[in-house]
């Protein structure tokens, strides 16, 4: 089952990367902070006009809001402009029409989008993943599957996943759908306000199959590796591609996704750069904090290998300095664990700073209570 269609808050939640400590994790892109708007309007800012558009609100409210955009993105296009302005206001579409909403963007793609290879479309395991993946899920247990996973820093896990042909067909279904896309000048929908180039699978006929391979083959890893986030009980999911290099993406700054697990694996091509990087696990209220040596990865992507991580573990991605590298991007959610708004909780168990400041206050505790106690030694003497 999907409902991501009725949380369209498939944003990335940026950090601001001047803030990590280290300067080490810059980025040319403009989408350094969080998704909100100003409490002030910029009065000097001559808004864009959007009355040539058809969008869901009136083209004035898009250009009185714009005012309130964050300063960086008062210069950016009138396009990206657009998409953050949209995202803020359809938090306050009450639920059910955000559903309807988005099944309806769906079913006029799907409507009229003739698929390329009708094969992708239903989870045939054989023909998409790699034996050793399939023995390893198949095995079910946390020794079959640490058989084939690494674990390069804590958290982070690695494995072959993807066989290159089916890889293949996927990057030329995706290039057709952009094509047909470009042809028909449709608007589309970004992935995600973070992200500009690329497409969400889900919109154009892969929600099922990426459903099945969330729940027959994503939750039996989280079950083991993320019980903290309800790694057991993934119900539904975003699925994207982005794009990296010269036309496309440069680079991504440091953000946590909107997902209690990630699943990013590496499509092709042939590019140069483009690793990823991590900084640690933070719950909202901690993300801005810095990032401790021990927490750095530099991961290199390989085509076909796949990175399953914590959806608030801090990443981001270099530069692809030659080539074209594209990602496929699964955002797994999991209603329960966001009933329970365990996520919001004072002191989450898998923030590592929350866990750090905790520690830090009970070394605090202990002192003073150590120091009390040889006052009133002190006083008996
Ligand atoms: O560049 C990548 O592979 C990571 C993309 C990513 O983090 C995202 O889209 O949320
Ligand atoms: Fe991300």
């Amino acid at each position: 089952m999907s409902c991501d269609s009725v949380d369209r808050r498939e944003v990335s939640q940026t950090v601001n990367d001047n803030s990590n400590g280290n300067g080490v994790f810059t980025s040319s892109r403009p989408f350094l902070v969080s998704q909100r708007l100003q409490l002030s309007p910029n009065t000097e800012h001559i808004p864009d006009n959007y009355d040539d558009l058809q969008l869901e609100f009136s083209p004035s409210v898009f250009r009185s809001l714009e005012r309130y955009l964050p300063p960086n993105l008062l210069s950016v296009s009138r396009d990206v402009k657009v998409q953050y302005i949209r995202e803020i206001l359809a938090r306050y579409l009450p639920e059910g029409e955000r559903f309807q909403k988005l099944r309806r963007y769906r079913q006029q793609i799907i409507s009229r989008y003739q698929p390329l290879h009708r094969e992708l479309y239903t989870l045939n395991p054989g023909k998409f993943f790699a034996p050793s993946f399939i023995k390893a899920v198949s095995g079910n247990t946390e020794e079959s599957l640490r058989s084939i996973i690494s674990e390069p820093s804590p958290g982070i896990y690695t494995f072959e996943m993807l066989q290159p042909s089916f890889c293949e067909l996927l990057l030329s279904e995706v290039e057709n759908f952009e094509k047909w896309v470009n042809e028909t000048k449709i608007k589309i929908m970004h992935p995600n306000s973070m992200t500009s180039y690329g497409a969400v699978l889900d919109d154009f006929g892969l929600e099922t199959m990426l459903d099945k391979l969330m729940e027959d083959f994503i939750c039996p890893i989280s079950r083991v590796f993320f019980p903290e986030v309800g790694g057991f009980t993934l119900d539904s999911h975003h699925g994207f591609v982005v794009h990296y290099g010269k036309d496309w993406a440069v680079d991504l700054g440091l953000h946590v996704d909107d997902s209690e697990v990630t699943l990013n694996v590496c499509l092709g091509n042939q590019f140069s750069g483009g690793e990823q990087y991590f900084g640690g696990i933070r719950c909202d209220k901690h993300m801005n904090t810095r990032i401790e040596p021990e927490e750095t990865l530099d991961y290199s992507q390989v085509p076909g290998k796949a990175v399953l991580y914590h959806g608030h573990h801090r990443h981001g991605a270099r530069a692809t300095t030659a080539g074209h590298r594209i990602n496929l991007i699964l955002w797994c959610r999991s209603s329960v664990f966001r009933e329970m708004k365990e996520y919001q909780k004072k002191n989450s168990s898998w923030c590592e700073w929350c866990q750090h400041e905790k520690k830090e206050r009970q070394l605090q505790s202990v002192s003073a209570t150590k120091l009390e106690l040889f006052k009133m030694e002190e006083s008996r003497v």
